[in-house]
């Protein structure tokens, strides 16, 4: 979507409705990987794939016969001008809308009509362009919404504080608390989201996406309204998320940083794939530079 209206400040964000976010996440409906009868793939292979998908708005099309993979342990951008699909192809890719034809495959097996929540506990989790949280809630307990999407234990044991719901609540609190000091807010974890400033709400964010557990971590523009020493860390704490065994998607029009930190790039125009390759390839490619600077193709060669 258009970003003439990202927020410069905390207190501009849209912050979400915590009734209309907490439906998404079904703790009584349990499906793992292996619920889809495939094993875990191995570093280098593909996580993620994108075929042939086409996704139409009445006479927009948004997505037009894209195609594209993720490999597990990498970081892929997803760029293009505005408007060109990129958040769109996130929607699709976590169960917000259904591709008008093509298919998304996640661990070789189609995504198909599953919703959010299930797309969720498959492993595929994600931030948001505008800021989503919960903005009476504290850090901690932003967090603990996302750990408890992989909880097996439902309402009955909750009410009842059976052993296996205070093992659960323990572990979720831990591990809370574990992703609050890798984003630097363990200091935080008391404060309503809405009061955090806005590099922490941001950063809080990618916790609560953590938090899920997934294999996949699609971050939209994460580095938006980041001043340069922010997005320098932003970087590093991208790279650190890779090597604690996550892959990324990461969309984000800020150059510098998509070409330092991305392993392979994707690049949309109006819909369409122009161009895929690593970042010297991408910033060299004729029809990038056309799509950014609004010439001809064969001007920008
Ligand atoms: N819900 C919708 N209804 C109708 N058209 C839509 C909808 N969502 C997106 N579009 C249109 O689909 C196209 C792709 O939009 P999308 O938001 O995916 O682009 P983007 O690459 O993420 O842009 P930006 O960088 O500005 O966020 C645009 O023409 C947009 O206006």
């Amino acid at each position: 979507m258009p970003e003439q209206n990202q927020p410069e400040t905390a207190g501009e964000h849209q912050l979400a409705n915590p009734a209309d976010e907490v439906t998404e996440i079904n703790p009584d409906v349990d499906i793992a990987p292996e619920d889809i009868g495939v094993p875990a793939v191995s570093e280098g292979e593909k996580l993620l794939e994108v075929d042939q998908v086409t996704l139409r708005f009445g006479g927009v099309v948004a997505l037009n016969e894209v195609s594209f993979h993720i490999n597990k342990g990498e970081i892929l951008g997803l760029i293009g001008p505005n408007g060109a699909g990129k958040t769109t192809c996130f929607n699709v890719m976590t169960g917000v809308y259904q591709p008008t034809s093509g298919a998304v495959r996640y661990l070789g097996k189609p995504l198909g009509k599953r919703k959010k929540f299930q797309i969720t506990k498959l492993g595929i989790a994600r931030t948001f362009q505008n800021i989503r949280l919960f903005a009476n809630m504290t850090a901690l307990e932003n967090v603990l919404v996302g750990v408890d999407a992989h909880h097996s234990t439902g309402v009955i044991s909750a009410m009842f504080r059976l052993p296996k719901h205070r093992t659960e609540e323990a572990q979720g609190y831990a591990r809370a608390m574990e992703l609050l000091t890798f984003m630097g807010l363990d200091g935080k974890a008391d404060e309503l989201a809405r009061n955090l400033p806005y590099g922490d709400q941001r950063r809080l964010e990618i916790a609560r996406a953590l938090a899920t557990s997934p294999q996949l971590l699609c971050l939209d523009e994460p580095a938006a309204g980041f001043n340069p020493a922010e997005k320098a860390r932003l970087m590093e704490l991208i790279r650190t998320i890779r090597d604690q065994g996550y892959t990324v998607l990461l969309i984000e029009h800020d150059m510098k940083l998509v070409m330092g930190v991305t392993d392979r790039i994707v690049v949309l125009e109006f819909g369409r794939k122009i161009a895929e390759g690593s970042p010297a390839e991408i910033r060299d490619n004729p029809a990038v530079i056309a799509a950014y600077l609004g010439v001809d193709e064969e001007d920008a060669s």
